[in-house]
């Protein structure tokens, strides 16, 4: 048999993340990519500029992803994986299309990509792969050689993304003031989103109450509560709640919010609260304003000791999970029955999005998925 590396048949992998403006003078047309179409208010829009204004016009979620990009390397250098790494944004350079363009140009010809976003839900898995369909038909038209495309199972179980976050959960609960530290809550935030697209997240069989989003948020919380209580031997209460909402007020979307939440343990009693952006991958906008901002401003307010958790970011633990997904899922394509990794109840997620996973209200395009129209 000829030889073959341990990544076959996949030739490169492609980091695709959502992109934030640079500098002043980005904020407005990255808010505009962002939008598009999509309906939000212009109030809204208004709010969301200022937020990164106070951060002088720069999102931290591209160096983010530039220190991923970087843990990535050395880890797939350390351990002898000759694959390399590209990166790609949804709404802001370096664009999706221009990236997968020098990908087909380099020879790549079957791409694996991880996404910023570790749960399923349209934002975060569908409307990624209508962009990678999107991108595929631009090579299309310019008479380029298409590369396959595939996706990485979600990977918000996978022990490499969830240690960290327990370990940050205990870094966070020893920040507190040590004597309200044995009675805090724990409250693990995540991205809002429509119910009506939570409802149809995953796959058609999970759809329901909360889809997968909310099942998978859930399994992800338990499983750090229950890892902090087998270290600290404190069984500190949680909830899973939201932040970052946006769209018309009419329209019903996932509560409780964060400040909310915060105003109402307050209220209970409660003497602390460590918040845990399990939604999160890495410390981007929505984790420095709406936690770290906002939620600490109305935490001030009640004279509420809170704390917040890490993201995962570049962690060296999460760049191994990601060479291991690669090489379990390049295994899979070969034909093997590789080792799935997951911790909590619900298993490893699926390798492809099957027929109506995480549906667009308005159906368009996706690539790497079961509904895919490239091979
Ligand atoms: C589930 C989810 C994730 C998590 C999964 C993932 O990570 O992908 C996420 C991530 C992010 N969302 C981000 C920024 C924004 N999201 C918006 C709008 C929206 N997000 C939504 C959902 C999600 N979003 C939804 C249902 C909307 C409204 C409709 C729409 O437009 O789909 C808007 C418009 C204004 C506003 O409404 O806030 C902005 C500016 C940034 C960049 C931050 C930075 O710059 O550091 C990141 C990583
Ligand atoms: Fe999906």
């Amino acid at each position: 048999m000829p030889y073959q590396p341990a990544h076959a048949p996949y030739d490169a992998l492609l980091l695709l993340s959502f992109g934030g403006p640079e500098g002043p003078d980005d904020v407005v047309p990255f808010l505009e990519n962002v939008t598009r179409g999509r309906g939000i208010p212009r109030e809204r829009l208004k709010e969301v500029g200022q937020h990164y204004f106070l951060f002088g016009g720069v999102s931290p979620i591209n160096d983010q992803n530039r220190a991923l990009l970087a843990a990535l390397r050395e880890d797939f250098a350390a351990h002898g994986l000759d694959l390399p790494v590209y990166w790609g944004n949804r709404n802001w350079a370096p664009y999706l299309t221009d990236t997968l363009r020098e990908m087909a140009r380099a020879g790549h010809r079957r791409v694996l990509t991880l996404t910023t976003s570790a749960y399923a839900s349209y934002s975060g898995c569908r409307q990624y792969r209508e962009n990678l369909a999107d991108a595929l038909a631009a090579l299309a038209d310019e008479g380029l050689p298409l590369p396959r495309v595939d996706k990485l199972r979600h990977y918000f179980n996978h022990p490499g993304f969830v240690r960290p976050m327990v370990d940050a959960t205990l870094e966070a609960l020893a920040r507190l003031p040590e004597d309200v530290r044995a009675g805090a809550h724990l409250a693990f935030t995540t991205h809002s989103i429509p119910t009506a697209a939570a409802d149809t997240s995953g796959t058609p069989q999970d759809h329901g109450d909360g889809g997968a989003y909310v099942a998978e948020h859930l399994d992800v919380a338990r499983t750090v509560a229950d890892a902090v209580r087998a270290e600290t031997g404190v069984d500190h209460p949680w909830q899973l709640v939201y932040q970052s909402r946006s769209g018309a007020p009419h329209i019903p979307w996932l509560e409780p919010d964060i400040c909310d939440h915060l105003e109402e343990q307050h209220g209970k009693g409660v003497p602390a609260v460590v918040m845990v952006p399990i939604g999160f991958v890495s410390d981007h906008m929505e984790v420095k304003y709406d936690l770290d901002t906002e939620a600490a401003a109305k935490a001030a307010e009640l004279g509420l000791p809170v704390t917040r958790a890490a993201t995962v970011g570049a962690d060296p633990r999460f760049a191994a999970a990601v060479r291991e997904l690669v090489l379990e899922r390049a295994a899979s394509e070969r034909g093997e029955r590789p080792e799935r990794c997951a911790l909590g109840a619900l298993g490893p997620s699926h390798d492809l999005c099957p027929v109506g996973c995480c549906p667009a209200r308005a159906p368009r395009p996706a690539a790497a998925g079961a509904d895919s129209p490239y091979a």
